[in-house]
């Protein structure tokens, strides 16, 4: 049993690791923080999860004792673990982070975007992006891991065959992107709002989001050339859930793609190609740490459009984390993550 630390443990990705590894044979939370809940039992703020997390309290962060755990996540925003990483990892505790601090390599690049200067760029290097379906070897061995956001996932694993494969045209890729309101995080910011957000729909930072960057890094890795992204977020009524409308040439007309697609993603657990001609629904990834694509190529032209669909607090972030530790520690890849999608 390995003994687990949580940074951020109020916050939607934190109550989401904590649901998630209620049913992990192999790891135990032992610590989880919050500053503002500091003393209050976990089971009184969150009774979903009373039967589990009897005795567990809110405490305030502490590196000291965080340390004495093998592994820590930060469920925090960016920032927090630039601060406390070095001093964690010094003492041996591997950590797996879901904020974007250690996603982007170029550090310069990371300060235009997050507005402020970054925390701990002599980390950078070493931190591990944390795809699996890119980097299972690389996380295996990895100290610190970077868990990759939720756009950035489902973009990357829409593209990921035809960017291996070499055939898709990488001067013009389009990102048309929904995202649940629960992708915003729990504080309260005006949009979130009940009144503010259902029965209504719009995209934003449409001039440049923070993720465009990151996408970018992990599409123009996997190809290994310069990639022209445009990438459009949208706000949709819906509390979970990543719809992702990829749009891409293709340069060759005789592949397959559909049989392309199923054959990347044959061995890997929590990738389904869906059927030819499938148009894939969020609730159908609803808390499971499944993204499903469609592939489809109308009236048989050369524009491509992919369709991948995930859960932003399952396979966006808290899943994917597990999943990452999964690796990390040897054990099965799908402990704690065999849960179903809701329906409806
Ligand atoms: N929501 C999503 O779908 C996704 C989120 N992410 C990323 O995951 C991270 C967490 O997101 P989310 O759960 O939505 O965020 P929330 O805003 O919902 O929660 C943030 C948590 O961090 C704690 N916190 C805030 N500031 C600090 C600090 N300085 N030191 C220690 N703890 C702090 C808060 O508790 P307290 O203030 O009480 O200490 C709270 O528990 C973010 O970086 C986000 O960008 C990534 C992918 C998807
Ligand atoms: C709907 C919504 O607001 N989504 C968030 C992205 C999700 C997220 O938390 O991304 P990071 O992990 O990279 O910070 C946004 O657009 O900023």
């Amino acid at each position: 049993m390995i003994k687990v630390g949580i940074i951020g443990g109020t916050g939607y990705t934190g109550v989401e690791l904590l649901r998630l590894l209620a049913s992990h044979p192999k790891a135990e939370v032992a610590i989880i923080t919050s500053r503002s809940e500091e003393g209050v039992y976990v089971a009184d703020m969150y009774p979903n999860l009373r039967d589990y997390y009897k005795d567990l309290q809110f405490t305030s962060p502490n590196t000291e004792q965080l340390a004495s755990c093998d592994v820590v996540f930060f469920a925090t925003p960016h920032g927090v673990a630039h601060q406390m990483a070095g001093e964690l990892l010094a003492a041996g505790t591997k950590i797996i982070d879901l904020s974007a601090d250690f996603r982007i390599k170029d550090v310069d690049e990371w300060e235009k975007w997050y507005n402020q200067p970054h925390g701990a760029p002599d980390l950078v290097n070493e931190a591990v992006y944390g795809l699996p379906e890119v980097n299972r070897e690389q996380i295996k061995s990895a100290r610190l891991i970077a868990v990759p956001g939720c756009y950035p996932t489902a973009t990357q694993l829409g593209f990921l065959p035809l960017l291996e494969h070499g055939i898709a045209d990488t001067s013009q890729l389009i990102a048309d992107c929904k995202s649940g309101v629960s992708g915003a995080g729990r504080s309260a910011k005006i949009g979130s709002l009940f009144c503010e957000s259902t029965e209504n729909m719009m995209a934003y930072s449409v001039a440049g989001h923070r993720h465009l960057p990151e996408i970018k890094q992990g599409l123009e890795c996997i190809a290994q050339q310069p990639v022209n992204l445009t990438f459009v977020p949208h706000l949709t009524p819906m509390i979970r859930g990543i719809h992702a409308s990829l749009y891409v040439r293709v340069k060759d007309h005789f592949t397959d793609l559909q049989a392309l697609y199923e054959s990347r993603f044959a061995n890997e657990p929590f990738v389904d190609i869906l059927p030819q001609g499938s148009h894939p629904q969020t609730r159908s990834v609803k808390g499971c740490n499944t993204c499903r694509i469609a592939i489809h190529r109308p009236q048989n032209g050369d524009l491509v459009v992919i369709l991948s669909v995930i859960d932003n607090l399952v396979k966006g972030a808290s899943g994917q984390a597990i999943q990452n530790m999964n690796i990390l520690f040897g054990f099965e890849e799908n402990l704690g993550l065999t849960n179903l999608a809701l329906m409806p």
